[in-house]
């Protein structure tokens, strides 16, 4: 029988009760997970923070706005993808600032690849903790790897890395360097270039107007040094940003002496694959006689196991025999285009023996041409005197067969004049190619060479030059045949400078010094660039004391001219080290004291000279 209406409207109402029922578990659960959501949600935006607030404090009578929630995490979700391009900016800035560094190969390799994985990782907020660990390991792997670089001179010939601050700030408009190179360029084109009397005798060449190239004035320094010290960061900073240094450096020393450990176990896994491929390399090259002492040494070095405190300095070595060779093979060639030169102009002088050899064809020619004519003179005269028949027969034969190998001859004699001075034509147009093609390989091959061997900011001889020139008189000096002074120069705080004007204001003061240091080369001394705002000047023409007397004159000079820069004067120092080549010194050694002596130099208040 079916259901009364009663039956069914009972039936309604359970069925109500236990939906009414499964709706409040389901709105506690919701309430639940919006609970949890709001506290896994803290810390990600402010305006969702302050939102969910009431949440989070388990306030249960606390009302919260779902419109206003929703709304704010719109918004959260539009901010995410600007979030999101922030920081891998600031990742990719710091991996590239890492890079620059010049960390080893391997750990290059690992911020390579870290650096392509970033933009997939960073939308993803749970990736973070991975992420930032790598990085932070990397950070010190880098670090590792460079802080035994050598932090002085040698170590910034190397290429000193910008700044991080330089680094991230690359392309930014707000950059005040980039300001003051703005300004800088306005100087230039309002300003006349002005140059005061400096100090330097008349037997120096002062610096010309024209080195101004009107992007500096040089004034003189009096009655401006407020201006200066104003201008300058005071000695005290510098001292103080150098004490600041070593102590960071001390730092970095210790972290990586606490992961020394790890490291050489790493290092010796490579060591030997490095000293193979240093011995096979050295194997390869042929090495003069004045580097064989340099060249040993390497070898010993290597064979006896390399040390990662060694590593750089037995590089350069093997980096420099290899140029010493390089310039070697060129001079072979340079000589062996001589030799064509010799073998060209051999070739030419045989033209005009050709040519004689053809007046020589031409007066035969001409004794033929003669011997004809008599004979047939001859021939004419025998007519009117023979009688008997048979001997006139004869004679005539006679003659014919004499004039007819005399044609003969006159024909094969004049085919070969035509063909010889058809081929010493050809043989001077071949002449002429070769010349020319030489003259192009000469040419080229000097241009290069002098690329190859010249900075290309200050036009001065680069290390590579350097290095030729000093085994070639290092070889004379060991022979006691003249004196050997070498100096080191180290432009004072020029990274403070650099960080100031700008890198290229900072380009433009190298080339001005270099300027003024060249101005006191002589031809059998050397003034180079040696990397860096590092200069590099041998004298081998002059006693100690006169090369100490000119250095002193070339640092007063620098010290005391002013660079104007935005209608500002601006004073560059320079600092250098000094040693003379005594009794058992190898160049590294002379060197090594020379760059002793800058340090001290350094260390003592800079813009001064130390000897050692
Ligand atoms: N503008 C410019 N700067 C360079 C060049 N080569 C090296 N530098 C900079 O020279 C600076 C050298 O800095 P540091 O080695 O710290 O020496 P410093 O600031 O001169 O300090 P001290 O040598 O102790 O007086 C670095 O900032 C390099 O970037 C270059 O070719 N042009």
């Amino acid at each position: 029988m079916a259901a009364s209406w009663r039956d069914k409207y009972l039936a309604a109402l359970d069925e109500q009760e236990s939906q009414e029922r499964r709706f409040q578990h389901q709105i506690k659960q919701l309430r639940s997970c919006i609970d949890h959501l709001s506290q896994a949600a803290d810390g990600i935006d402010p305006t969702l923070d302050e939102l969910l607030a009431p949440l989070n404090k388990k306030k249960s009578s606390s009302r919260i706005n779902v419109e206003d929630i929703t709304n704010a995490a719109k918004q959260v979700s539009d901010r995410r993808e600007t979030r999101i391009g922030v920081s891998q900016d600031a990742l990719n800035a710091l991996v590239d600032y890492l890079k620059n560094l010049n960390p080893s190969r391997s750990v290059k390799t690992d911020l390579n690849k870290y650096q392509g994985n970033i933009g997939k990782r960073v939308g993803k907020l749970h990736a973070y903790p991975q992420l930032l660990r790598e990085l932070s390991e990397l950070h010190a792997a880098t670090l590792d790897n460079v802080i035994h670089k050598r932090p002085n001179w040698m170590a910034s010939l190397l290429g000193a890395p910008p700044s991080f601050k330089e680094h991230v700030n690359e392309g930014d408009s707000g950059n005040p360097a980039d300001d003051t190179t703005d300004v800088f360029e306005q100087d230039k084109a309002n300003d006349d270039p002005i140059i005061e009397e400096g100090d330097l005798s008349e037997e120096e060449t002062p610096l010309e107007p024209s080195v101004i190239e009107g992007e500096y004035h040089i004034v003189s320094t009096e009655n401006t040094e407020e201006d200066v010290d104003n201008l300058l960061v005071s000695s005290d900073k510098d001292v103080a940003s150098f004490e600041q240094s070593d102590h960071q450096s001390e730092k970095h020393t210790e972290i990586s002496n606490r992961s020394g450990i790890d490291k050489h176990s790493k290092f010796t896994k490579i060591e030997d694959k490095i000293s193979i491929i240093l011995t096979e390399m050295l194997d390869s090259v042929d090495v003069e006689e004045c580097v064989k002492e340099k060249f040993s040494q390497s070898k010993v070095r290597i064979s006896q196991g390399l040390n990662w405190y060694e590593m750089v300095a037995t590089l350069e070595d093997v980096r420099d025999l290899f140029l010493q060779a390089l310039c070697s093979a060129n001079q072979d060639f340079e000589s062996y285009l001589e030799n064509i030169d010799t073998a060209l102009s051999e070739l030419k002088q045989l033209i005009p023996e050709q040519a004689h050899h053809n007046q020589l064809q031409k007066a035969l020619v001409g004794d033929i041409q003669q011997g004809l004519s008599e004979r047939s003179t001859a021939l004419v005269e025998n007519l009117d005197q023979v009688t008997d028949l048979d001997v006139l027969k004869k004679s005539v034969a006679d003659h014919v067969t004499g004039l007819a190998i005399q044609l003969q001859n006159l024909d094969t004699l004049s085919t070969r004049l035509a063909e010889s001075s058809d081929e010493s034509l050809l043989l001077k147009q071949k002449i002429q190619e070769l010349e020319d093609n030489q003259q192009k390989l000469k040419q080229e091959l000097s241009e290069q060479k002098h690329r190859a061997l010249h900075d290309v900011l200050t036009g001065l001889p680069n290390r590579d030059f350097y290095n030729q020139w000093i085994y070639k008189k290092y070889s004379l000096w060991k022979n006691g045949e003249h004196e050997l002074v070498i100096s080191i120069c180290d432009v004072d705080n020029f990274k403070s400078f650099n960080d100031t004007y700008g890198h290229q204001t900072g380009d433009r003061v190298l080339k001005l010094i270099g300027k003024l240091l060249g101005s006191i080369k002589k031809p059998e001394n050397f003034v180079g660039r040696y990397g860096g705002e590092e200069f590099i000047l041998v004298f081998s023409s002059q006693e100690v004391s006169q090369c100490e007397a000119l250095i002193e004159k070339v640092r007063k000079k620098l010290a005391t001219t002013s660079f104007r820069f935005k209608e500002k004067p601006v004073t560059i120092t320079a600092s250098f080290g000094l040693a003379q080549f005594t009794l058992g010194d190898s160049i590294e050694t002379a060197l090594k004291r020379a760059d002793d002596a800058l340090y001290k130099a350094k260390a003592n208040g800079k813009n001064c000279l130390y000897c050692a």
